[in-house]
């Protein structure tokens, strides 16, 4: 006999109040090769034709589940294992060696969060993971030729790292290679939102002017291994709770672990495998807008059920946080008009970030 699928709900934080969403309760399934797919980045320097062709793959993923993977993606494996080696070195330290950069002596949440520091989703247990975080600080964005005058502009305070450089000096390398790693991943992260704007029908350039100063914040993730946590058994135990990403594009380098989950198209967990030489690259609340809701920003999370540590190392590309930006013209028609206002990137990611904090939202 035909088993029901069964459903139950999950409810996520949005600005609006919360949002549910309808969620089958069958255990994760693997995906799909058109559900999240491999795309290969080979070519992406090789002219125009070689980024429309890969342009047209993004968009099928896009309209799609809003996940897929990417190879031949151009950071060095050397490059994503010394990062590594650097994010496990970090977290080894004792919980005293760790707030010596404490997101708590900076304005902008960069530094090290501890386990259950952060809930993103309020139906799920506290995030069991901690982190370390580098955002945007325009010295050490290779394009920018007068850091100077942007750290200037006393409009926005951009990330002060060298706390992180004091309390972390003691690591041999970690600096110089969180650094290398963070530039190396804006730079693909510029790159594919070139290929973004073309799955838009847009020039390709169109958001260039949008990403010379953007939010872009570069993690080192650990999820301690189940035993070490209290209730590792239970559907709720979470590594980071069920959630969508707030800015627009997220690459994601994940150990082979295993664990991450992301919501399909049909309401199902796909288990978003590890894949080796891939990034997992993933579409976010603000690209969701950007683009009258056709690219799907998909809700995912992530759980360690084994005794071993998983490690994950996120990138998040947002837009420069004082360009308001509206949807795009390619989106909207008689039949899709505008769904969403004007709003500059930079108060979206704090108003979502302040929310996933738990903090006040500010007009
Ligand atoms: O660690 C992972 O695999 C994903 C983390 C994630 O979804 C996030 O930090 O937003
Ligand atoms: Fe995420």
């Amino acid at each position: 006999m035909a088993t029901m699928t069964q459903y139950t709900q999950v409810e996520l934080l949005t600005l609006h109040g919360p949002e549910f969403r309808r969620v089958s309760t069958a255990p994760p399934r693997p995906p799909t090769e058109d559900e999240i797919p491999i795309i290969d980045l080979g070519t992406i320097d090789c002219g125009f034709q070689a980024r429309k062709d890969i342009a047209s793959q993004v968009k099928a993923a896009a309209e799609n589940t809003g996940f897929f993977y990417i190879k031949n993606h151009g950071i060095p494996e050397e490059l994503l294992q010394r990062a590594l080696s650097k994010a496990q070195a970090f977290f080894a330290q004792t919980d005293e060696q760790k707030e010596l950069v404490s997101n708590k002596k900076s304005t902008h949440a960069d530094g090290f969060h501890g386990v259950g520091s952060t809930q993103v989703n309020k139906t799920e247990t506290r995030d069991r993971k901690e982190t370390f975080s580098l955002r945007y600080n325009p010295a050490n964005d290779p394009t920018i030729s007068n850091p100077e005058d942007l750290l200037a502009d006393s409009s926005y305070s951009y990330g002060n790292d060298e706390f992180l450089w004091e309390g972390t000096s003691h690591i041999p390398g970690f600096r110089e290679t969180t650094i290398e790693f963070w530039q190396q991943r804006l730079t693909l992260a510029r790159k594919m939102i070139r290929i973004f704007a073309l799955a838009l029908d847009m020039p390709e350039e169109c958001f260039d002017s949008v990403t010379t100063n953007p939010g872009a914040d570069g993690l080192y993730v650990h999820y301690p291994g189940a035993s070490e946590t209290v209730s590792a058994n239970t559907e709720t135990d979470v590594g980071i709770g069920s959630h969508t990403d707030i800015q627009c594009v997220t690459l994601l380098w994940q150990d082979m672990s295993g664990g991450l989950q992301v919501l399909s198209a049909t309401d199902e967990w796909l288990d978003a495998r590890p894949v080796p030489g891939t990034l997992v690259v993933n579409i976010g609340d603000f690209l969701q807008r950007l683009s009258n809701n056709r690219f799907k920003s998909t809700v995912h999370r992530v759980y360690n059920r084994q005794t071993t540590p998983r490690y994950s190392m996120p990138f998040f590309l947002g837009f420069n946080p004082d360009s308001v930006c509206e949807v795009v013209p390619s989106c909207i028609d008689e039949e899709h008009p505008a769904l969403y206002e004007p709003i500059s990137c930079g108060k979206w990611h704090r108003n979502r970030f302040a929310l996933s904090q738990g903090k006040p939202i500010t007009a």
